[in-house]
């Protein structure tokens, strides 16, 4: 997870996702430039496929009594040197004009998509020679690169089509250059990269696939692109030849006589422009509806209606219910998680790598990156379902504090002037205010000398100097709940235990709740007042954390409490561990997802899988041999 807060621009996005209702998604192909852009494409294809049948014949016919006459009734477009109605060829050469530029769409895609992901298969040293040779082709002009393409293969549509595929190709290269350089970085694929997955599989089924839309959105503004290119080449003379004749050989044949008949050019140079423009503006909508619907899948989780599974808690802070975050694939790393949180109350959330800990968090604050999918039955903050927040109510009631405190502060701005700059975004705070409520926040996380501080860059701080600006950045607004994800984990021990003991301390006198995210679950035990295991995207155990050591009753807890040494733990053996890992978020099966690992596990704990039911005082365990 990328570190920030809400206080920042985390939570503006958060908020445009909430306030984007679905009406304004259906908005996107209602506009004008999406109506226009349609109509204009449908026309071209509707052309491409009677233009030849209806007007073919016309198209063709030689009158030489009519040769190079001008606009008449008989003639809208006047006609050419063999007396041939223009404005038949006109509609006849959509269809050749169209083909060609769907043809040479597809071989720039093709070969600039491969181009494009070689790196990630390649060794090093082909990677970047691959790298390397696209950069050089993106800086080259694209209509030279496509006339050498043209001359070296060939004069022609053959050579044309060729021509502009080549100009394509860098760009498509390099998009998806970028796109598979971010996926690549995503967990997912490290985890395949760790388990020893072959490049070329993870290329073909990690990367690809979740790249493969805003490669389709390119194809489409492409197209336009390539038609435009290819009667460009025509019009040199460098691409269709006659007897062949596409818009741009129209053109070509036209510019001779332009002086004398200016019609003769108006038909094809107008169908060119038509054809540019729908496919462009179809191109934008195509991508504007795209990232609306991005944001849209958050958008219909957090409109989702309440499930009345169980009565909702007036009283709590943050109550979740059958939350649900899943990728495309089949993964989903957060499966129907419940779970709540009364004031001022501290919640540690505890589990191994992976088991949807800080995809948890994400989704509370709006913030499961895309192409994730969030889905919950009850997801209410301050008793109000967080969709119906705005995204300054939610940047006030709840602040962010993440693993990297450099990555959740801008390194180009003054620590004051970050933090002054929640104050006047969400209170509407004038500059002056800001910074003096800014000064005092870092005073109250005991940061010495804050105006000092304030008027410092985020590396001019230590790490744990960081880490309090972030929690003073937090605390700008009135924070109801505090989410922080492993925020400890990126500093050293002592420092670990200041913050740790600063949080205690904001808890206390604000009032807020806090859910603290860590895998460490002796400092889990330290600081909550409860915890709450996770396990594979599930909560399988909750208990007080004073009775973590006495009365934990799931067999992967008591796992977790059996790994951390005491003072009677032999020194001289290794730590118990808990044999085995936790199954991928796409591979958990129908029954209990630590039965693998699990020394009590049944056939049916295989098979079954068990809710989490309350177990004695103030506990709940899924486990059927606890439970049942
Ligand atoms: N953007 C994403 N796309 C697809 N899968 C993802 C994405 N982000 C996380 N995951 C997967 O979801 C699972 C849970 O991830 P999450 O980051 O929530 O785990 P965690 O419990 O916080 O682990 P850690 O303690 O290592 O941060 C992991 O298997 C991860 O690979």
């Amino acid at each position: 997870m990328g570190a920030r807060t809400a206080a920042d621009g985390g939570v503006e996005q958060a908020a445009g996702h909430v306030k984007k209702g679905p009406g304004r998604r259906g908005g996107v192909w209602r506009s004008a430039p999406a109506l226009i852009g349609g109509a204009l494409v449908l026309l071209m294809a509707v052309l491409a496929v009677v233009g030849p049948i209806i007007w073919g014949a016309a198209a063709e016919r030689i009158d030489a009594g009519a040769i190079l006459q001008g606009a008449s009734a008989e003639h809208p477009l006047g006609t050419d040197n063999l007396g041939r109605d223009l404005l038949a060829r006109v509609l006849v050469a959509g269809r050749y004009s169209l083909a060609l530029a769907l043809l040479a769409t597809l071989i720039g895609a093709t070969v600039g998509i491969v181009l494009g992901a070689l790196p990630s298969v390649l060794p090093r040293r082909g990677a970047r020679l691959v790298t390397g040779a696209v950069n050089a082709l993106v800086a080259f002009p694209g209509l030279l690169l496509a006339m050498f393409t043209a001359v070296a293969t060939g004069l022609g549509a053959r050579g044309a089509v060729l021509g502009i595929g080549v100009a394509i190709a860098p760009g498509f290269a390099r998009l998806t250059q970028t796109l598979a350089a971010s996926v690549a970085g995503a967990d997912y694929v490290a985890a395949a990269r760790m388990l020893g997955v072959p490049r070329r599989r993870i290329l073909a089924r990690h990367i690809l696939p979740n790249i493969a839309e805003p490669l389709i959105l390119n194809l489409a503004q492409s197209l336009g692109g390539a038609l435009l290119g290819l009667a460009g080449m025509s019009f040199l003379g460098l691409g269709v030849q006659p007897p062949d004749f596409d818009w741009g050989r129209l053109l070509f044949d036209g510019f001779t006589w332009i002086y004398v008949n200016p019609e003769v050019a108006l038909g094809p140079a107008a169908a060119v422009a038509l054809a540019g423009i729908g496919f462009n503006l179809l191109g934008d909508t195509l991508a504007r509806a795209a990232s609306r619907s991005s944001a849209g899948q958050r958008d219909t989780a957090r409109t989702a209606p309440p499930e009345r599974a169980g009565e909702p808690d007036p009283d709590a802070v943050l109550e979740v219910h059958d939350l649900t975050v899943s990728f495309p694939g089949g993964s989903t790393p957060v499966r129907g998680l419940s779970l709540s949180i009364a004031p001022g109350e501290i919640v540690g959330l505890v589990g191994e790598s992976g088991s949807g800990k800080s995809l948890t968090a994400a989704a509370i604050g709006g913030l499961v990156p895309y192409p994730g999918t969030v889905t919950y039955g009850r997801l209410r903050l301050g008793g109000a379902d967080v969709a119906t927040l705005s995204g300054k109510e939610l940047g006030t009631a709840l602040a962010m504090v993440f693993q990297d405190p450099m990555a959740s502060l801008n390194p180009a701005l003054k620590v004051g002037g970050q933090l002054a700059e929640v104050a006047v975004v969400h209170q509407g705070a004038s500059r002056a205010d800001a910074r003096r409520r800014a000064v005092d926040r870092l005073g109250h996380v005991q940061l010495p000398e804050p105006a000092k501080q304030a008027a410092q860059h985020p590396h001019e701080l230590s790490g744990g100097m960081r880490q309090r600006a972030v929690i003073a950045m937090g605390l700008m607004g009135t924070p109801r709940l505090i989410v922080a994800d492993e925020p400890t984990t990126a500093l050293d021990v002592t420092v670990q235990r200041q913050i740790l003991r600063l949080l205690r301390e904001v808890v206390e006198e604000t009032g807020a709740a806090l859910l603290f995210i860590s895998h460490d679950i002796a400092v889990v035990g330290e600081l909550c007042d409860r915890v709450v295991v996770m396990y594979a995207g599930r909560v399988v155990e909750e208990l007080p954390a004073d009775r973590l050591a006495d009365d934990a009753a799931h067999p992967y807890t008591r796992a977790l409490v059996a790994s951390l040494p005491d003072l009677d733990t032999d020194r001289g053996r290794p730590l118990a561990g808990i044999p085995g890992t936790q199954p991928a978020p796409a591979r958990v099966g129908a029954g209990c997802a630590f039965a693998g690992r699990c020394p009590l596990a049944t056939e049916r704990c295989r098979s079954e899988r068990p809710e989490l039911v309350v177990h004695g005082l103030r506990q709940r365990v899924a486990c059927w041999e606890v439970t049942s």
